[in-house]
Formats: C-alpha cells, structure tokens, sequence
C-alpha cells in the first residue's frame, strides 16, 4: 500500500507580538481527511496559528507545507487557490448583500479567469445546499438569524472547494439545536475535506476529532485522540479541568 502523505505539515513555527510569544515553536503534522480540533485556554495561540496557515499572519520564522509544497511566503489569496478555506472567528458576511452574493463573492475572487455564469451559480448552490440555506438565496444576509448567518459562513468555505477547511470557532453563539447540526455538517463536510476546527465547547470536539491538538502559551502541550487527550493529566490541569465543572 502508498504511503500517504500529510496534507499539512507546520515546522516550529514562531510568531510574537512585541515581546508576547503567540506561537512558540509549533510542529504540527494533519493527514488528508482528518477533522483536527485545535483546543487551549484563551491566549494560547490558536487563532495565529490558522492565521499564519492561511496566510493571514506572517511568520516570524519556521515553515508551512501543504500538500509537500512550501508555502511559507505564499499568500494568503494563492493559499485559497491551493486549497486552504479560512472561516472567520468573527462574522464576516455582508449583511447588505443577497445569501447568494455571500457565497458568490468569494468564487469569483479566488479565481484566476472569471466564472462561467452557469459554474458559478452551480457552485453556489451546491455550497448552500449542503448547509441547507438554499431556500434563501434572495435574502439580505443581514436578515438571517445568527446560527443561519454562522452556516453562510461554512457555505462560503465550502464554495471555494477546500481541500482544508479551517473553522475558528463556528459553533460560538448557537443554540443546542443548531451544535447538533453543525456537528453532522462537518461530518458530512470531512467526508471529502481535512478539516481543522479551533473550538471551545468539549462536546463538540469529542465528537468530532480525529485527533485533538492541545495549545498553551504558543506551544504544542499535548497531541492525540480524544480519549487520549481526555485522559491526559497536563492537559487536565490547563484546560479541562474536573468532568463537573462548568
Ligand atoms: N495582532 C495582535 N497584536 C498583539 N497581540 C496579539 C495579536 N494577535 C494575537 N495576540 C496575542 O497573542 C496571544 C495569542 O492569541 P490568539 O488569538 O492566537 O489566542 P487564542 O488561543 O486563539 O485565544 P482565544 O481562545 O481567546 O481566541 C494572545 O495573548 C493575544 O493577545
């Protein structure tokens, strides 16, 4: 059998604020496939990391490879082109425009030549039926609900036909009802995409991951599958805390 090959493989990668060390010498390896939830207290680094990924945030040294090419100084908009979807912490809709603009925009910016008229709106469609907002496609983006607004998001990821789909936080602000759905989306969604998923609520990571990479101050604590990372004493002690606590 082939051996495969990573699809991401991040080598100490070092990224500081001033004197504030962000990310400290993170080595990192995400097999094709695999959904990899990055997790750690508040300030550990995990919203740099994607961003020096995706190409956001330049590194300070260190080096990225996707798929065994170097794209350390790639940026950020020929790493879309490679693959690599970024999903905003933040919302990053455009309230003004339609549900099918949202998704549209960045089709029609990650390419090279424009898009067919027929192509674009199959893929557009295609993206939001799978996040099942397809019935809304003439709606002002603004006017849908949160949780809807947080699904149009993942739509504009998927549209760009990730082969990494990076989620910073996606289940922020949704109710129980609306977790339990992103949950099967992004199963349904790493059925054909490696997905890396930064995320606070344990459920969802438990879950959801293949494997689990644990952040503290800039640096990798702990690395493995949630029963392992569940079992891990360190890991407990920075984050997890006792099972009862809220
Ligand atoms: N642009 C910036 N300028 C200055 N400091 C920054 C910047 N971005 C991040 N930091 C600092 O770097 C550290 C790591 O931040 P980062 O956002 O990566 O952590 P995080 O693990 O994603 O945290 P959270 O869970 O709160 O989102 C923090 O101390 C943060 O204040």
């Amino acid at each position: 059998m082939a051996a495969v090959n990573p699809l991401l493989v991040v080598k100490d990668l070092h990224r500081s604020f001033g004197g504030l060390k962000a990310v400290d010498g993170i080595d990192l390896t995400v097999m094709p496939g695999e959904v990899r939830a990055i997790i750690g207290p508040n300030g550990a680094g995990k919203s740099t990391l994607v961003g020096l990924v995706c190409g956001r945030i330049e590194p300070d040294s260190g080096s990225i490879l996707f798929d065994g090419r170097d794209i350390t100084a790639l940026p950020a908009h020929r790493r879309v082109r490679q693959g690599i979807a970024y999903t905003f912490q933040i919302t990053s809709i455009f309230p003004n425009l339609t549900v099918f603009d949202n998704v549209a925009l960045p089709v029609q910016r990650s390419q090279h030549h424009s898009v067919g008229v027929a192509r674009l709106r199959r893929g557009v469609l295609e993206a939001l039926e799978r996040v099942g907002l397809s019935d809304r496609l003439d709606q002002p983006a603004g006017e849908l609900a949160y949780g809807h607004q947080r699904l149009l998001e993942v739509a504009m990821g998927l549209s760009l036909k990730p082969r990494l789909l990076i989620l910073d936080e996606p289940t922020q602000g949704l109710s129980d009802g609306e977790i339990e759905g992103f949950v099967a989306l992004v199963r349904e969604i790493a059925r054909d995409a490696t997905v890396m998923l930064i995320e606070h609520n344990m459920d969802v990571v438990m879950s959801l991951a293949d494997r689990i990479t644990v952040l503290n101050f800039g640096k990798v604590l702990a690395e493995g599958t949630p029963e392992e990372i569940r079992a891990n004493a360190h890991v407990q002690a920075a984050y997890l805390g006792t099972p009862d606590d809220e």
